[in-house]
């Protein structure tokens, strides 16, 4: 009577259904149904293979095979393999998934799957892997996916190369000598009011796509910043900060080592593409009359219009600590692409530098602090940065000293004497997009002056002649995010 019942029917079928599902995916049968089914579903399509050997007749190894693993190795899908390596990334700490011989896994292509079989050659010594594409869909994504598959390799290829630090040197025909770079900062750990932070970085992504873009618009794929701001307040950390971000080389230009335009030329036509260029201290550089390079040999190599190959895929930074007594014309549109400021510490850069530096979120004597920054004292993220490092085993000893440093070197650094103190102008001085800034430091308990502080960083600027005389001036933010 009750089996008769419609309703009591619907009841206990979907009542099985729930059961068979929850088994099949406790036990995890799902995968062997998904699997049969694949198959079943081949049975009505015709594949056509293509080997991809890891060695050629003469046995030399054949490049495609080893793009084409670093590919398959990137897919997501890698992890529904039946069986794959756990080997160690490029840091320690980082577990990386490796396909497995004999194994099968499955990729899509503008709405086309196709299979990758592993396996091993038949002299079972060398390996090779097998694609299966369904022969209706052959002629379509065939060569785009063979396209899309070194496209992503050359990408992994970029990711895992070692950076490296070029510098002009004076000796002829030896233009750049090369250093590892190995420099530790990175955007996160640059303090910098987090919304231009994101900024900053959504640009940095969308120039890495833009090859096309710029190409359709018949421009040179280049950026170019310029970061002013005081002495200290992590200009050239930001630089190193963008290379690891984009993974790029830098090249760092002395631009006092340079004779002539010429020399200059040369130079540029020597840097490799995926790199930073970087300028610092271009202001002083441009203040003093007896150089040897012209305003269009400058200009031209910040246009990198000498010719597009040389300026292709390239980053170009300057750094100034103002831009105030600069020739307008090197900082117009096109030549200058996006204006970041660095200005000295306010409260809320350093609330981030104490949570950084001291792990500290909240302290009774916060109150103090911004009170004195808000009577307009300031100091360079460097400088409150190397008094918490100094007093980093007692939050309150590295406040304090901060508090006297504002007191006595900070006096009138800040937004009083200096004006403004945010700046997101946008385009507002026929200059480029005008993003900006991170923030401030001090140090030195026991007698020590921001200027002893002063000496103990820097790192790009191995140039002696040029970090002797730093200087700061120019004033800053608003809230950071560390
Ligand atoms: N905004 C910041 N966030 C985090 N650390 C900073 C910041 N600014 C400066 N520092 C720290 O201070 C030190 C000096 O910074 P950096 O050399 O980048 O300053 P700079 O602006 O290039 O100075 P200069 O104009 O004298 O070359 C670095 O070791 C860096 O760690
Ligand atoms: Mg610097």
């Amino acid at each position: 009577m009750i089996l008769s019942n419609p309703f009591f029917l619907v009841i206990v079928t979907v009542c099985i259904f729930v059961a068979i599902r929850v088994a099949l995916y406790k036990t995890g049968l799902v995968f062997l149904v998904k699997k049969w089914w694949r198959r079943f579903e081949d049975c009505f399509h015709v594949y056509q293979s293509f080997k991809v050997p890891e060695f050629n007749e003469s046995m030399q190894e054949n490049q495609l095979y080893g793009r084409v693993t670093d590919y398959l190795n990137s897919l997501t899908s890698i992890e529904d393999s039946d069986f794959t390596n756990l080997v160690t990334g490029k840091k320690p700490n980082e577990i990386v998934l490796k396909l497995d011989r004999n194994q099968t896994i499955e990729d899509d292509f503008l709405g086309a799957k196709v299979l990758w079989e592993t396996g091993a050659s038949t002299d079972s010594t060398s390996r090779s892997l097998v694609l299966k594409v369904r022969k209706a869909d052959k002629r379509r994504i065939l060569r785009p996916y063979l396209q899309h598959i070194h496209v992503v390799a050359d990408e992994l290829e970029q990711k895992k190369r070692d950076l490296r630090l070029f510098m002009n040197v004076e000796a002829p025909n030896r233009a750049w000598r090369a250093v590892p770079f190995t420099h530790p900062s990175t955007l996160e750990t640059i303090t910098m009011e987090a919304d231009l932070k994101s900024k900053v970085k959504s640009d940095l992504e969308s120039f890495l796509k833009a090859r096309q873009y710029y190409h359709r618009l018949g421009r040179v794929w280049k950026r170019s910043f310029l970061l002013y701001g005081p002495s200290g307040t992590g200009k050239s950390s930001f630089v190193a900060a963008m290379a690891n971000f984009l993974n790029y080389d830098v090249y760092d230009l002395d631009l006092s080592r340079v004779k002539d335009d010429s020399e200059l030329k040369t130079l540029l036509l020597q840097t490799t593409t995926k790199s930073v260029i970087v300028i610092e201290d271009l202001d002083r550089y441009l203040a003093e009359k007896s150089t040897g390079l012209s305003f269009s040999g400058i200009s031209n190599f910040m246009d990198g219009l000498l010719n597009s190959c040389c300026a292709e895929e390239r980053v170009m930074v300057f750094t100034m600590n103002s831009k105030d007594h600069v020739d307008p014309a090197f900082l117009r549109p096109g030549r200058i692409d996006v204006h970041i400021h660095f200005p000295l510490c306010d409260f809320g850069a350093f609330k981030n530098l104490a949570t950084s530096y001291l792990g500290v979120k909240e302290h009774k004597l916060f109150s103090q602090v911004e009170e004195i920054f808000l009577s307009g004292s300031s100091l360079s993220p460097a400088e409150i940065g190397e008094l918490m490092i100094a007093n980093r085993n007692s939050p309150s000893r590295a406040i304090k000293s901060v508090i006297t440093a504002l007191q006595t070197d900070g006096d009138g650094r800040g937004v009083g004497m200096f004006g403004r103190r945010v700046g997101f102008d946008v385009g507002s001085r026929k200059s480029g997009d005008e993003m900006v800034e991170p923030g401030g430091v001090f140090c030195g308990e026991g007698g020590h002056t921001v200027r002893d502080f002063r000496k103990l960083y820097g790192f790009l600027r191995m140039k002696s002649n040029r970090s002797s005389n730093s200087q700061s001036f120019d004033a800053g933010s608003a809230n950071r995010d560390g």
